[in-house]
């Protein structure tokens, strides 16, 4: 049996086959005895063995009987059923909630075990620890509030934030996922309540890059709120004040900034879900000085890209043919206006034309209609994929959806909206002139209530032909007749992973747009022909660790190609540059994490 046993460094492991052949290398604990047990980094409940109470004087504070990883493994996963029987018949919310409650308390009592049972049921789990629970977690999170997790800066920390810094117990921090709370999935500004964000995408990077969670930080910047009801909440956690404005806002972010960059020059920072002119202002500010990127601008733009140019795959056409797909989208925010960006670039690329000519394919529309040239203060953000009147027949500024989807019958329907249900029955019923022989609806707002449409109508209304794809998870549908319409998930979870764990590797101390096309032209091409042909343009969640692998290493390659990599630990640029595609690829696989109990040694 030994021989077949490997040896895998410290808390820093590899990614091994269930529970076996694996002897995992030591962690050094600099705590005894009851602190141990109450430190979810270390805690192995009733699973530490008997040597190990001795040695960390944990003897006595266990019932006696050891209990293995394996067991304690099923023993959750049986409570998380019974859970499910006991809650069947109650209403979405109340099931939800208490799903996410009973893995929040795994999570803050045993980490490995934690993300154990999340990496091997990620596809069920994803749903509650991440869109769209996670929503609903963070519009509650005052009055589920137990334990703090992550960091929590406020406008009244102005000045301290450098000392701060060194109160977070790690020695070293890898990724940092950052909001100021103001843009919350499709569900707006909820304060404080927003940490729940960070929180979930920073167990996503967990599950599917394997960064270490012991250098992982959810941050959350209090700079107030204007959601009228939490000021008016006697429970809400967060500062009762209106946000902060202007200069005084961008001190905050750059103090913060700084800070982190003194403690951990090399932590990556992703801001996530910050509302429009700051998502845009921070990333302008930022992205040359800090290693950072924006998310829901970079990250969607590229998992938008790659299903984009699925759709041309999946009408058995030639990548070439994107330049004369025509694109409607839906949202003229942070996330609608990275994609047309990203889009609208990939499109100049491949046809060899300039920029402006690439964007007469693609129509935009907010809230106000059609966005076009006409538009009284129009914003600046949105004003270089404006279409002029005059070149759009029959369409006029402000035109509604279905007058825009009647008028162009577009190859693609796509919503960044944050807002249900805009694609409604006789929005895609006009899809059916689509031009597209599969015609394709992307309804990519979060979470499930704010979607654009639902799967079901989707197919009812705009044909079982469409291709598919929704930002928060739907069933199948099933037509009743022998056939199922499939349901692509497209979220930045198939990009922001991979971009974070490929520039860690590469050492890079910045992240170039290269690097983020690198991304998403690899998940581009991750998915075959046959699959793409039935409207699959997207991996099952379940593959998400073999797809943030390959993500990892392209993004990595990238920046070895930039000349940025500076390699870490002993692996430097060197090495980095002559590994081929597919040792980069198992370079990136083997400094995934993965749980399993380490022996503990103690270290004053
Ligand atoms: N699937 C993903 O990976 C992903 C990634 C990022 C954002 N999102 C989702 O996208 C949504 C928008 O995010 P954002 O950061 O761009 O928000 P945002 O607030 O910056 O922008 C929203 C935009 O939608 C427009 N809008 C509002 N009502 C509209 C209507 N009736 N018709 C057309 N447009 C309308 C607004 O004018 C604005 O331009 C959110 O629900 C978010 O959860 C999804
Ligand atoms: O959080 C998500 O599920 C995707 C995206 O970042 C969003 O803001 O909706
Ligand atoms: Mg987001």
């Amino acid at each position: 049996m030994w021989k077949f046993a490997r040896f895998v460094s410290a808390c820093q492991l590899s990614r091994s086959r269930r529970f076996s052949t694996v002897i995992p290398g030591p962690c050094i604990v600099h705590k005894r005895g009851a602190d141990i047990l109450h430190d979810p980094w270390f805690n192995k409940d009733t699973g530490f063995p008997l040597t190990e109470r001795d040695r960390l004087g944990l003897r006595g504070l266990l019932p006696p009987r050891v209990i293995s990883f394996e067991q304690q493994y099923d023993r959750f996963m049986d409570s998380y059923r019974s859970l499910e029987k006991n809650t069947h018949g109650q209403s979405d919310k109340v099931v939800s909630l208490a799903k996410w409650r009973i893995l929040n308390r795994l999570h803050d009592r045993n980490e490995t075990l934690y993300y154990r049972v999340l990496i091997d049921n990620i596809k069920e789990f994803a749903p509650i620890i991440y869109t769209p629970t996670v929503g609903l977690v963070c519009q509650n999170y005052s009055g589920l509030f137990r334990r703090p997790r992550g960091m929590y800066f406020s406008a009244k920390d102005k000045g301290e934030m450098m000392s701060m810094i060194y109160n977070w117990p790690a020695k070293e921090v890898d990724m940092i996922v950052l909001t100021d709370g103001s843009r919350i999935l499709g569900l707006g500004d909820l304060g404080v309540q927003g940490i729940g964000i960070p929180i979930g995408k920073l167990d996503v990077y967990v599950a599917a890059a394997g960064i270490n969670p012991q250098r992982i930080l959810p941050v959350m910047l209090d700079v107030g709120t204007n959601n009228q009801t939490l000021l008016g909440d006697r429970l809400y956690l967060g500062l009762r004040q209106p946000r902060l404005e202007g200069e005084e806002y961008l001190s905050i972010v750059d103090e913060f900034m700084e800070a982190v960059h003194a403690r951990w020059p090399k932590a990556i920072v992703q801001f996530e879900d910050f509302q429009m002119k700051w998502a845009f202002e921070t990333l302008k500010r930022y992205n040359k000085r800090f290693c950072m990127f924006n998310d829901d601008i970079q990250g969607t733009a590229g998992v938008a890209l790659a299903g984009l140019l699925g759709t041309v795959r999946s009408q058995g056409r030639p990548l070439s043919d994107f330049v004369n797909q025509k694109i409607v989208v839906a949202g003229a925010g942070s996330a609608g206006l990275g994609v047309l960006k990203m889009a609208i670039n990939a499109v100049a690329k491949i046809s060899g034309c300039s920029e402006t000519a690439a964007k007469s394919q693609f129509f935009l529309i907010d809230k106000n209609g059609l966005v076009t040239t006409e538009r009284n203060n129009l914003d600046p953000a949105a004003a270089p994929f404006a279409q002029n009147p005059r070149d759009i027949d029959g369409l006029t500024e402000g035109a509604s959806i279905v007058e825009v989807v009647k008028k162009v019958k577009p190859h693609v329907l796509l919503g960044l909206s944050g807002v249900g249900g805009i694609f409604n029955e006789e929005v895609l019923k006009a899809m059916r002139e689509s031009v597209s022989t599969k015609p394709a609806i992307f309804a990519m707002s979060n979470p499930t209530m704010n979607a654009e449409c639902t799967a079901i109508d989707a197919f009812n209304h705009a044909g079982e032909h469409i291709v598919f794809a929704s930002g928060s998870p739907f069933e199948n549908v099933d037509f009743g007749n022998g056939n199922v319409g499939h349901v692509n998930q497209a979220n930045n979870m198939y990009l922001f992973p991979g971009i974070g764990l490929g520039t860690l590797l590469s050492g890079a101390h910045l992240i170039t747009d290269g690097m983020l096309q690198a991304a998403a032209e690899c998940l581009a091409s991750y998915m075959s022909e046959e699959d793409i042909l039935k409207g699959i343009l997207y991996p099952s969640v379940d593959s998400i660790r073999d797809v943030t692998a390959e993500v990892g290493a392209a993004v990595l390659r990238a920046a070895v190609e930039e000349d940025l990599a500076e390699g870490q630990g002993d692996v430097g640029p060197r090495e980095l540059a002559h590994m081929s595609k597919e040792e980069t690829v198992e370079y990136v696989r083997r400094n995934m994490w993965f749980p399993v109990y380490s022996p503990l040694v103690h270290e004053k």
